[in-house]
């Protein structure tokens, strides 16, 4: 069987540490071509193009600095010249870019080509609800999308310190492979073929954690955050039982779920810029531009999708969380109100 050429889309924070994993995976595999290409969208640091630094170097330096990356990652800005001989690609971009990046490369992909989203967050769709990324890459490049989803904070896998994540696939080959190629020793893959409900775990739990910034903003505890995560959990599930029924609960304590939000309500940037939003109070974008170096958050903007929909089905009263979320960004509702939501939740009366 000819080797399997893998292209990694996307070279951030959470791109980059996939790519020492993948990086290592194909050196040791006689199923993939040895070198792994990496979109990397150029920019100069210090003077430099970064894709230049990364491949003389094999450091990601702005957005991964510290981590070694193996030497068969090769970093590339020619968008489409990465994509057209791959047979797996793995879609890792922050998900407000995801639409253009699919309309560059529609129509110059293998036809036989496979995806894997890891990609958390929604797109809006046309008729007022919103679309699962994996949905979008699938209708626009004509391809099978899977995806991976999991308590992984990037900095840590890059560390290799132990984790789970969860792959979400329907086709059990396809499924094995993948696994093949993203598994390590520190990094355990569970294969489940719920993919919508793991998909939308991802999305949603970057939600919960923006409210569990803002129990830290204010000052609460520990008590108060776990009622925030088991909210959350509640709203996640309400979600996917509304919207995407035929959900297998048992995907809820894979590493997707639980485990996931866990890790995000402690340690994620979400939670740790909605904590300064409440103690700053500065505008949003400010903080994300001096807090995160040109890293992207994914809550608010998945906040903001999610309510579109759930206004225009008129059941915001069934996700009194999510809700709080996008008004406290809004600036329409005080972070400290969020207590109110949480003693009036729809699970206590
Ligand atoms: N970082 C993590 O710990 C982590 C873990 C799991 C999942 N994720 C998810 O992975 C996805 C990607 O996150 P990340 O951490 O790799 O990215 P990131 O937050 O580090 O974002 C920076 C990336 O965006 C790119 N970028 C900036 N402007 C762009 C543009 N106009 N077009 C295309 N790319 C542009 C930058 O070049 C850089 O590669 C997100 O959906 C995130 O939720 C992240
Ligand atoms: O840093 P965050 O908040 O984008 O979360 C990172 C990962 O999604 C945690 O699994």
């Amino acid at each position: 069987m000819p080797r399997l050429k893998v292209t990694i889309v996307g070279s951030g924070n959470w791109g980059s540490a996939i790519a020492k994993i993948i990086g290592n995976n194909v050196a040791s595999s006689d199923d993939f071509d040895p070198t792994v290409t990496m979109y990397v969208y150029e920019e100069i640091v210090e003077g430099k193009k970064l894709t230049e630094i990364i491949n003389e170097q094999h450091v990601n330096v702005k957005y991964l600095p510290g981590i070694l990356l193996p030497p068969n990652v090769y970093a590339e800005p020619d968008l489409v010249k990465a994509c057209e001989k791959a047979d797996i690609l793995v879609f890792v971009v922050p998900h407000q870019f995801i639409h253009r990046i699919c309309s560059s490369i529609k129509g110059k992909i293998k036809p036989s080509a496979v995806g894997i989203s890891l990609i958390k967050g929604f797109v809006q769709a046309e008729n007022r609800g919103i679309q699962l990324i994996s949905a979008l890459i699938k209708d626009m490049l004509q391809i099978e999308v899977s995806v991976l989803m999991g308590a992984n904070i990037a900095s840590e896998v890059a560390k290799e310190q132990f984790c789970e994540t969860t792959i979400g696939c329907k086709d059990s080959f396809t499924g094995s492979i993948l696994k093949k190629l993203m598994q390590s020793e520190n990094f355990r893959v569970t294969v489940v073929d719920d993919i919508d409900t793991v998909e939308i775990c991802g999305a949603l739990k970057n939600i919960v954690a923006c409210a569990a910034g803002f129990a830290d903003g204010l000052g609460l505890g520990d008590n108060t955050k776990a009622a925030i995560i088991r909210l959350g959990l509640m709203e996640m599930i309400q979600f996917v039982d509304q919207f995407y029924s035929g959900a297998n609960l048992a995907t809820f304590f894979e590493s997707c779920g639980i485990a996931d939000l866990i890790t995000t309500c402690y340690g994620g940037r979400n939670r740790r810029c909605s904590e300064l939003y409440v103690k700053l109070k500065k505008p949003l974008k400010e903080i994300e531009e001096e807090y995160l170096n040109g890293q992207k958050l994914q809550g608010p903007l998945a906040a903001e999708e999610v309510m579109f929909m759930l206004e225009d089905k008129r059941v915001v009263d069934k996700f009194p969380l999510f809700s709080a979320v996008h008004e406290v960004f809004l600036g329409k509702m005080p972070p400290e109100k969020m207590l109110e939501v949480l003693r009036n939740h729809p699970v206590h009366k």
